[in-house]
């Protein structure tokens, strides 16, 4: 688990994120979501360090990492992984080359061990029979399961991925969601994703953060968003008229479930 505490961080005058906190769930897959220049990688680069806060603090799983010594940080960054946007893949290697980058910095083993590693993660995200192409050679959805596999590699217990889906069609986008999500519940990481993607909203949002001009707006499931009576949330997610009627008849449907007056109560 992750907690921000009263997290503030400005440049300048200038205030980005105010008074922010908000918890990010262990197991789960907790999206980001806002619009631009909402402070959602603010927010992302404070959590895991590339940025300091000004004010509050950052806990993982209980220890105050804001106020760690760097030796004391880098053991806390050695238990995270990240998924950069456009994949950051090093172009001069390979993909085996790539997902062994960190196992070299930071692993401990023999060079077989680490090698068995490699081609395990690769083989988690159907990729070992690239192990020797070069990023140049395979498609863009390979690339991000390549950066998925490097983001792994050292049984990472913090999963932060920045726009996992930016550049991908629908269906790949769809794919790469259902990726990180197995991964966040086969090794119960508390996985961290800075999203505009709808469809991840909507399919994997287990715990979502809508920032709005730097505060949390709201929080809460993609169950719960159907049934948010939150108008800035509203008008940001189901932004078109075909969303809203997809909304409601989303909503008819929940109605016949169980449980509808309670979600009607919770809002
Ligand atoms: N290093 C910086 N120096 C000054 N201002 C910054 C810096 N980084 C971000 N900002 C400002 O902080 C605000 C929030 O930016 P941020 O990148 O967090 O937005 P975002 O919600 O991630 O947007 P997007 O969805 O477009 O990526 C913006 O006004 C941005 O200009």
């Amino acid at each position: 688990m992750i907690e921000l505490v009263n997290i503030k961080k400005g440049f300048g005058e200038k205030i980005i994120l105010p008074d922010v906190s908000a918890v990010m769930e262990t197991g789960k897959v907790n999206l980001i979501i806002g619009s631009s220049g909402s402070g959602k990688t603010v927010m992302m680069k404070c959590m895991v360090g590339l940025m300091p806060v000004d004010q509050g603090k950052v806990l993982y799983d209980g220890q105050d990492f804001t106020n760690m010594s760097d030796h004391e940080k880098k053991e806390i960054r050695q238990q995270i992984g990240m998924l950069f946007q456009g994949s950051a893949l090093f172009d001069s290697m390979t993909v085996e080359e790539n997902v062994m980058f960190p196992l070299h910095m930071f692993g401990k083993g023999t060079l077989r061990d680490k090698k068995k590693r490699v081609m395990e993660c690769l083989e988690r995200v159907q990729l070992k029979d690239a192990a020797k192409k070069f990023p140049a050679e395979i498609s863009g959805g390979m690339k991000k399961r390549v950066g998925i596999a490097r983001a792994i590699v050292l049984n990472p217990k913090y999963l932060f991925c920045d726009e996992p889906n930016s550049g991908l069609d629908p269906q790949t986008s769809l794919l790469i969601d259902k990726l990180i999500k197995e991964l966040t519940l086969e090794y119960n990481i508390t996985t961290v994703i800075n999203t505009h993607d709808m469809n991840t909203v909507m399919e994997s949002g287990d715990h979502i953060v809508y920032m709005y001009q730097g505060r949390k707006q709201w929080e809460g499931s993609n169950k719960d968003i159907i049934f948010s009576k939150d108008e800035k949330l509203n008008d940001f997610i189901f932004a078109s008229d075909f969303l809203r009627d997809a909304k409601e008849m989303r909503q008819l449907e929940m109605f016949q479930e169980s449980n509808w007056r309670d979600k009607l109560k919770k809002g």
